[in-house]
């Protein structure tokens, strides 16, 4: 029987644990995690055979993912660098800066260790175990990045397997210049626009309450843990403040065309980031059709939509509620995997839902 060693069963650790043990339910997953209640709850719904709070156990790992904070992860490398192993074990990290990590990593290959940075690249603003789910990464990028060149990723996508994540090898520096653009940039973006924004409305009773769809779903993510970002921005440090500074002259450069009243400029700047923003889903999702709906805050009516499309025999490849509007409605993402469905579909719940756009 095979053994995987999980440090850090929050939302990622456990979305991994969930997807194997879908995939491969005969291997025992041991869940080591400094919060208590984490570790009952994952004996409790089988997410973990056996719970630890340290590295119990870590020694009869054939695999061991290390899932905490950055910060942390770099630690816990260090500490594994100095236990017995099991002989052959893969261990691997789940990541959001891969330079440091690989860096850190370099006691484990001297040690004829394997090691592979891991980095999938799907999540939530929300933590903890709770919010794991098997389907979590499902068709997202999973950066790989073997800290050998003979290190073998096979065994390792055989054991993730069951996240059906599209798996990309990546160098450490490439990773993080990417990242550091599209991930880590925007989280500082999100918050320091809710931070400001409590700012301006300080003496404002109505304020943030009214916020609608577009402050929304540009600052979503403001409400994502504070412990891993900061541990994020101090592990990528130089390329986030590389692009941030870029982004600040961009802004810049905004205000000065307004201020000269810019009108084409300002034309071309939105026309820019507009032909850039639809561009984005169509080479990587394809060939996935969306449908969006306004769906009352009620519970049963996904059941309600699902149940319409299945007597038409429509099967949706994804489902998921993108926003919430407190006690009114929220907005219902279907995915389909051809336009022809997502029509129908369309036809048949424009009857009863009001269709936002496809
Ligand atoms: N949240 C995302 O969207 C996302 C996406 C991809 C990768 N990541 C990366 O995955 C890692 C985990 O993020 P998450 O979102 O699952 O966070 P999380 O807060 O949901 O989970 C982290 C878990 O680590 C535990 N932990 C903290 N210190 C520990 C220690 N010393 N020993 C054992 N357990 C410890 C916490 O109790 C918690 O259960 C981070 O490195 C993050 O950068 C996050
Ligand atoms: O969807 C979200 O909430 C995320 O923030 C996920 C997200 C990101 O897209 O930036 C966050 C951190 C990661 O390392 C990878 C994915």
């Amino acid at each position: 029987m095979e053994t995987v060693f999980i440090k850090g069963l929050g939302l990622i650790g456990s979305s991994l644990a969930r997807a194997i043990r879908q995939d491969h339910p005969q291997i025992q997953i041991i869940a080591s995690d400094v919060n208590e209640e984490t570790l009952q709850y994952a004996k409790k719904n089988n997410i973990a055979d056996r719970v630890v709070t340290d590295m119990t156990g870590v020694d009869q790992a054939d695999y061991i993912i290390l899932a905490s904070p950055v910060s942390q992860i770099i630690k816990d490398i260090a500490a594994l660098a100095n236990l017995k192993l099991k002989s052959g074990v893969i261990i691997t990290d789940v990541g959001s800066t891969k330079q440091t990590i690989m860096q850190a990593a370099k006691v484990l290959t001297q040690r004829n260790l394997t090691f592979i940075g891991g980095h999938p690249m799907a999540g939530s603003h929300k933590s903890g175990v709770q919010a794991g789910r098997a389907d979590l990464i499902e068709n997202a990028y999973y950066f790989l990045l073997p800290a050998s060149e003979s290190a073998d990723t096979s065994k390792l996508t055989w054991l993730l397997a069951g996240t059906n994540a599209k798996w990309l090898k990546l160098t450490p520096s490439q990773h993080d210049k990417i990242v550091a653009q599209i991930s880590h940039v925007p989280h500082i973006i999100a918050a320091e626009l809710v931070n400001q924004t409590q700012q301006a409305f300080k003496d404002e009773p109505v304020g943030m309450r009214v916020a609608a769809g577009g402050f929304k779903s540009v600052t979503r993510i403001a409400a994502s843990d504070p412990t891993m970002w900061s541990a994020i921005l101090l592990n990528n440090k130089e390329l986030i403040l590389k692009q941030l500074t870029s982004y600040i002259t961009g802004l810049e450069n905004i205000g000065a065309l307004i201020e000269k009243e810019d009108r084409s400029a300002l034309f071309d700047f939105f026309k820019r980031a507009k032909v850039s923003r639809e561009s984005l889903n169509t080479p990587a999702r394809a060939p996935f059709y969306d449908l969006f709906l306004n769906i009352p805050d009620k519970s049963g009516e996904i059941a309600r939509v699902t149940g319409m499309l299945a007597k038409h025999q429509l099967s949706i490849i994804n489902i998921q509620i993108l926003e919430v509007r407190e006690d009114i409605n929220g907005i219902l993402q279907l995915v389909f995997n051809t336009e022809e469905a997502r029509d129908q579909a369309a036809r048949i719940l424009e009857k009863d839902y009001e269709i936002v756009t496809r």
